[in-house]
């Protein structure tokens, strides 16, 4: 099981650049200080309080998280360690190199972009640059939902843009 650090992120990683950014938070490149490995540290803000507007709600950063801790795929970016303060979480994850898929395909010129766009994840990135057939793993858990053995799933989700009639 994955522990939460009570310390900072910064006692054990070095931080450095910034590599994306998204709705609730940065992703940056840090540098675990023991090991010298490289990894992509993802703060999210959590919400302080009821009446607080910007953030996530706690409740569904840890539900992400709790998805990711439990999967061990070759395709899904791996979570190594977690760091929580009262306003923010931080994802330790498996570093990725070689940018976005949709990127990759939108290079090669064999889709439109408007085709592209049309029907590629954004959630799906390259583990390696300037390789013939790079591994893709998928980044993103955030509309997860976690099933359980002989209990009926019930439940209208998606993103709203990609849901049918
Ligand atoms: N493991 C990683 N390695 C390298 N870059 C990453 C990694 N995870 C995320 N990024 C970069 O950071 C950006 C934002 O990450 P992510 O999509 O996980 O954030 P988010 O807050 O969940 O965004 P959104 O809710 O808008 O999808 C990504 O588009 C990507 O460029």
């Amino acid at each position: 099981a994955l522990a939460l650090h009570p310390g900072s992120v910064e006692e054990l990683y070095e931080l450095l650049e910034t590599l994306g950014s998204g709705h609730f938070g940065v992703v940056r490149r840090c540098r675990r200080r023991s090991t010298g490995v490289f990894y992509a540290a993802k703060f999210v803000k959590t919400r302080r309080g009821r009446g607080s507007r910007r953030g996530l709600e706690r409740a569904q950063v840890e539900r992400e998280v709790g998805i990711l801790r439990d999967l061990q795929h070759p395709n899904i970016m791996r979570l190594h360690d977690l760091f929580a303060s009262k306003s923010e979480m931080v994802l330790v994850l498996e570093l990725m190199r070689g940018g976005e898929l949709f990127d990759f395909i939108a290079e090669k010129e064999m889709l439109s972009e408007e085709e592209a766009i049309g029907f590629l994840p954004e959630n799906i990135m390259l583990q390696d640059k300037d390789v013939p057939e790079p591994q893709i793993k998928i980044i993103d858990f955030g509309l997860a939902q976690k099933l359980e053995d002989g209990v009926a799933f019930k439940s209208l989700c998606g993103t709203p843009q990609y849901i049918g009639t």
